[in-house]
């Protein structure tokens, strides 16, 4: 693979970099970085990988084969009108920006050039992404095969219409943030039950990959797996029982509909301040 360009410095991209690092798909200098204004930060990643820091956009995207976009979805409007001017045809951009949506890159970019919206999630770090792709209308056969080999590499990759990228940023880009959710408190639970907490991290963390296996490995759906480990009037069966007094299947489904519905919303927040901005240059 040859050039990427990160523009943007933060979680994302540097589960993205610690993943292509690790995978030795690309060589560590033959990533380039900026950010905003955090030179600490910027220091920390060429320390830490190898990366290849740029203080200048020209520096940045001169020979880049793509350029990822990983910027909170405020700051997309002025970091890609700050570029606009280096990117050419010849780039892929690709953008992480939750909500962002295709046209609004094109009106800031004003060029024709292939853009695809990718939602990875952060287990990209460890080769574990979820990643969902989305194209527009100027990206090609060999465009979406190099953005596939680069989130690939960096986990499992599906195609969808851009309509369907919030429904997947509620749903896996979000998705390790629940997990994590839970983990907290199967760790607190486990202070009141009276374990010791290196016990109990190494209890937790295998079973949560032993649970993560079965899925992948079996036919059996969810519910059929849930079933077996629930003996009648056993203690799974107790424990459920409080869970559903509590309604937390109901909550956990109305927290991925309200993140889903969250990208929707700041899609079209962007898209709107955009539109304004643009009538004002215009006028
Ligand atoms: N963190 C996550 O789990 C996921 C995040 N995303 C998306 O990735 C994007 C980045 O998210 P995080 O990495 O979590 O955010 P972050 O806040 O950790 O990093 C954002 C980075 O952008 C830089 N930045 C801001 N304005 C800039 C500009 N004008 N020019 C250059 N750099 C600029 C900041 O200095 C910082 O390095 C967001 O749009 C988010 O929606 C997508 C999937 C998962
Ligand atoms: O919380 C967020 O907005 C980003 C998008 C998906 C995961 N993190």
């Amino acid at each position: 693979m040859g050039k990427i360009a990160f523009i943007g410095a933060g979680s994302m991209a540097e589960a993205i970099i610690s993943g292509l690092i690790t995978r030795g798909v690309t060589k560590p200098e033959e990533i380039h970085i900026t950010n905003r204004s955090d030179e600490k930060r910027l220091a920390y990643l060429q320390n830490n990988y190898g990366v290849t820091v740029c203080s200048s956009i020209e520096t940045l995207l001169e020979g880049a084969e793509i350029v990822v976009l990983a910027v909170k979805p405020k700051d997309v409007l002025a970091a890609v009108d700050a570029v606009k001017a280096h990117v050419t045809e010849h780039m892929l951009l690709i953008s992480v920006a939750a909500g962002v949506q295709i046209l609004s890159l094109e009106e800031i970019l004003t060029k024709k050039i292939p853009i695809i919206r990718a939602m990875p999630n952060t287990s990209a770090a460890v080769g574990k992404s979820a990643t969902a792709l989305a194209i527009n209308q100027y990206t090609q056969q060999d465009d979406l095969k190099l953005a596939r080999q680069l989130f690939e590499t960096i986990g499992s990759v599906a195609i969808v219409a851009e309509e369907q990228l919030d429904a997947v940023t509620g749903l896996s880009g979000s998705g390790p943030a629940y997990i994590y959710y839970l983990v907290e408190a199967m760790e607190k639970s486990s202070e009141k039950i009276g374990l010791d907490g290196e016990t109990a991290k190494q209890l937790i963390i295998q079973t949560l990959i032993g649970a993560a296996e079965m899925l992948s490995n079996s036919d059996k759906t969810p519910a059929v797996l849930r079933k077996e480990v629930t003996s009648p009037g056993g203690t799974t069966e107790a424990g459920i029982k409080v869970l559903e007094a509590h309604g937390v299947q109901e909550a956990l489904i109305s927290c991925i509909q309200e993140a889903a519905e969250q990208s929707k919303r700041m899609g079209l927040q962007i898209s709107q301040e955009l539109t304004e901005t643009l009538l004002h240059r215009n006028a």
